[in-house]
Parts: C-alpha cells; structure tokens; sequence
C-alpha cells in the first residue's frame, strides 16, 4: 500500500521504517530539513537500537523515502499523522497547534477518498476537531490508531506490539459489515495496513474515536500511576526500615499485579509521561471528573517529589550540604538506550546540584551531545572513566548497561570518596559496598537492625 507518515520524529520515523519492513511504499514528511536529510541517508537523527538498519533496507529496497514537500505525500492513499502534542507553554493541555497545521497542510494534496489516521497521542475529542479541519472532504476517512511503543525498543514494539487499537468512526459497530462481518473503512485500511502483524496473532480491537484516544491516554497514566506508588510506598519503606526491592518483587509475584513498572528510584521523565498525564488531568478538569484529575495531580507530584529526594539525600551524603562538591552523575537520558533528554529526571536533578553549588560532571553513553548546550551549569565527559576522577560522590541517574556492569573496586580507584547514591535501585549495593563504598538507594537502605523509634509507645500485647 502507498503510505505517507506525516512527522518523523521519535515515533513516525520507527512507524515509517517498520512500515516499510512490512512490504508498504513510504513517504516519510517532516518539516525539519536536517531530520529528512537524515533519514534519507539511512541514518536515525536519533539513537534507537534497530532503526538504522531499517533504514538502509527501506532505502536500499526503494520502499522508504523520506520529503519535506508535503505534496509528496499525494502519491499515497493512507496517510499517518505522527507529529507531535507537547504540553502547552501556559497551561497542562496538550499543544495540538502541530497536529493542526499539519493536517491543514495535507488537505489539498488528499486523494479522493483517502484515509487519514492519527497516531500521536492527543485528548479525548481530537478526531471531532480534526473532522472540523478537513471540513469540506467528507470522502476522507478520518480515524485514530495511538502507538504504545517505548524508546530503546521502539522497532521491536512496532513490529511485535501487544495490540492495536482503531478509533473509527460509530465504533465496532461500524467498523464491520453486517451480513458478511468484513472489515469496512478505517478498519479496512488499517487491517490491509498491519496484514502480518494480525496473521502473526496480535490482537486488535476496534472502538470509537473516543474510546481510543483515552485508551492511549489511560494506559500511560496507568503505567506513570503504578511508577508512582511504588516511589510513595519507596518512602515509607526508608521511614521504616523496609526494603522497597524486596517489597515490589514480592508483590510482583502475584500476578493480579506483575512486577513490571513496579520499579522504585528517580522516577518518570521523557517526553511523553509527564505531559500525557498532565494533559489526562486537564481532560479530567474539563468533563468535570475531578477524582482522575487529583489522581493525576498526586501521581505528577510524587514523581517530581523523587527528584527532590535524591538531592535532599545527595546533601546527606556530603555531611548536609553540596555545595563546593565534587559529584559525578552517571546517565542523562531520561532511561536507558535513548539519547533522548526531555525532562531527564537525571539532568533535572543534576542542574539542581549544580544550583546548590556542587561541581557536576555527567556522563551518559549517548546523550551528552544533547545535553550540553542546554545545561550550562553543568560539565559533560562522555567517559565513565574521566568523569569519575576525584568525585567526591557518585549519583546513579540513568540505570544504562555499562553502570551497572561498573566494577566497584575499578569506579574505587577513580574516585576521592567512595559514596555512591544509586537512585535506580539498579547495582548489586552488596558488591559495592564489599570495596569499601558507602551506599544508598530510594526506599532501599534499610541498615539492618530494628527502625522501630526508641520513644514510640510499646504495644499492649507486646
Ligand atoms: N516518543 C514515543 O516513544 C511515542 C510518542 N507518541 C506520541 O507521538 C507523538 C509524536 O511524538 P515524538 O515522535 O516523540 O515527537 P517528536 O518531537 O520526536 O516528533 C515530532 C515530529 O513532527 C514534526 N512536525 C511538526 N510539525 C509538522 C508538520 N506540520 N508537518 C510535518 N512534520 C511536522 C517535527 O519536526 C518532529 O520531527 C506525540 O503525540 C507523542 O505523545 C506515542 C507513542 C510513543
Ligand atoms: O506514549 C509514549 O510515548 C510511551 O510512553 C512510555 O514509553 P517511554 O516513555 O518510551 O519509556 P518507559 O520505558 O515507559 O519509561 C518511562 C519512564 O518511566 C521510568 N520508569 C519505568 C519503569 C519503572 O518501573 N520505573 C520507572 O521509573 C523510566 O526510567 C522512564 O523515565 C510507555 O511505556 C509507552 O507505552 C508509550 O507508548
């Protein structure tokens, strides 16, 4: 099928190159010239694993190519709208003013007929507005598929995903032909679109524009819930004396709960948790429902709360206060295998050290180019090696690979002080702490012996 994917950023250049890889003709459109250029080389202007090697066999077999030139895209029947919804400048709603303009530049190079499907991540009613925007076109087919992949393993998510959803217009109802139960339309399209992906057994379901845009909207504010309490419960578990890895892998071990996204430390940044959960909570304001807008309120705050934790802990580690130290940050990404750094929890916490006056080196296998410009306050050295001599105390940021393969005894040899604060609850703190290292973790630094307070009342029955 001829498929254009409209924006090729972080998701529509992995959704274009894993189209491709499915035997469509792509053209990828972005406004950024230097991204097209990129990518029209067969090189990711990211770093995600896979992708570049997508890239080349979409180029070398003619399949993908990429355009600034919006009228490119009228080759195509199909048409995926990929750009971005960042959270707006003054407000927590998301910016819609891209998807807009986007899709009013597509308008007049529609083919008659054409199948428009958004799948950036947008509020609920979006697809009603869009419908406003392509106005006169009632031949065109407007429907919504969001994307649950994640950065670092975006190209096998695409092409192994745990399901797909299709927003179409009147819902399954619709979506199937009455007497022969043969997908009509959206469904239709987008059935031809992900052909082997549903012969290899994914499931799919098909719902209203409505239902879809909050099933995206809902699964992330799930998984940014289920982060977050376990980070409130990491706190209790510091307050305690109890161990908050012990504690998630016991109740991940019941499978009503699952021990994914149950892992304690720093907590969630990137460029969409943050915003997709502040945009749920606007949605929730603006239907009147007020219980999932505190709710997202609570879980945007504890989050941010782990960032001032781990500086508050990072202060108690240097005696009370950081300034004048020298401290070593491993990752800036906002996790592994990403360069990407919108709001890294790690650099987030890193430029408030540097605020208190601490002299900060960060590290990170891949992001450090992103990130020096934007952080002036803080010194990068893309050599674990450099960057750890003379710290005075080494901070966990970012859990990638190569930390956590770190030997103590060699990190040891680098460093001024051996003080380690590991705020992704990710190194063996045993074998740190056998070379002679002072750990600590969030919520797992329980130092053996009774917390119970000396002065608390004893029980009656005790
Ligand atoms: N990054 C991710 O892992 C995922 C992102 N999403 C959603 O996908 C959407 C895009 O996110 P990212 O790819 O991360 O953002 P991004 O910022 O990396 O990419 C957006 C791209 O759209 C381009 N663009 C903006 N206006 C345009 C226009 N009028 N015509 C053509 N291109 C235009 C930009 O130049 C940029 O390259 C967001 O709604 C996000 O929430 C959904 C699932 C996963
Ligand atoms: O809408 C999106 O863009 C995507 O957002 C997330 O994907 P992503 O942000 O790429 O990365 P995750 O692996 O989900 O991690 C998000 C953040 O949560 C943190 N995290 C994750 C898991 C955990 O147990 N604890 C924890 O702190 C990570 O360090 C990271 O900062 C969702 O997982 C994807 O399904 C969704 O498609």
């Amino acid at each position: 099928m001829k498929i254009s994917v409209i924006g090729c950023g972080y998701l529509g250049a992995v959704h274009a190159a894993t189209l491709a890889s499915m035997g469509h003709s792509v053209v990828g459109i972005d406004v950024d010239h230097a991204k097209v250029e990129q990518l029209a080389r067969g090189a990711a202007p990211f770093h995600e694993p896979g992708l570049d090697e997508l890239l080349q066999d979409g180029s070398a077999t003619g399949r993908l190519r990429f355009s600034t030139d919006i009228a490119d895209a009228a080759c195509a029947q199909m048409h995926f709208l990929c750009v971005g919804t960042p959270q707006d400048k003054a407000s927590d709603a998301a910016d819609l003013s891209y998807l807009v303009s986007a899709t009013r530049a597509l308008l007049p190079h529609l083919a008659a007929g054409a199948v428009v499907v958004g799948k950036s991540t947008v509020p609920v009613g979006t697809v009603d507005m869009l419908r406003g925007v392509l106005g006169r076109r009632p031949d065109v087919l407007l429907g919504w598929n969001p994307e649950f992949l994640r950065q670092g393993t975006a190209v096998k998510d695409s092409l192994v995903p745990d399901r797909l959803v299709y927003g179409v217009d009147g819902g399954k109802a619709a979506a199937f032909n009455r007497s022969t139960g043969a997908p009509v339309g959206v469904a239709a399209a987008l059935d031809a679109v992900y052909e082997p992906l549903l012969r290899a057994g994914i499931p799919r379901q098909v719902c209203s524009c409505a239902t879809a845009e909050l099933i995206k909207s809902a699964s992330n504010a799930y998984l940014a819930t289920k982060i977050s309490f376990i980070n409130a419960v990491s706190e209790l578990c510091d307050a305690s004396g109890a161990d908050v890895a012990e504690l998630s892998e016991a109740m991940g071990l019941d499978p009503r709960i699952g021990n994914r996204y149950l892992h304690a430390g720093l907590g969630f940044g990137g460029g969409c948790l943050p915003k997709d959960i502040r945009s749920f909570r606007a949605q929730a304001t603006s239907h009147g429902v007020d219980a999932v807008a505190d709710w997202m309120q609570l879980v945007d705050s504890v989050n941010l709360g782990q960032r001032q934790r781990t500086v508050d802990l990072a202060a108690d580690l240097c005696g009370g206060t950081v300034a004048g130290r020298t401290i070593t940050v491993l990752g800036a990404s906002f996790k592994p295998d990403t360069d990407d750094i919108r709001d890294s929890p790690a650099l987030d916490v890193a430029d408030r050290l540097a605020a208190a006056g601490a002299h900060v080196t960060v590290t990170d296998p891949k992001a450090v180019n992103n990130a020096w410009r934007r952080y002036p306050r803080l010194r990068f050295e893309a050599n674990a090696t450099r960057a750890l001599e003379e710290a005075e105390l080494v901070l966990l940021l970012t859990e990638w690979d190569e930390y956590r393969r770190l030997s103590p005894a060699v990190a040891g040899s680098l460093v001024r002080r051996r003080v380690l604060l590991d705020a992704r609850n990710a190194l063996d703190a045993a074998a740190w702490q056998a070379e002679g290292w002072v750990v600590r973790g969030l919520g797992t630094s329980a130092a053996g012996g009774s917390f119970y307070p000396t002065d608390a009342p004893v029980p009656a029955s005790a």
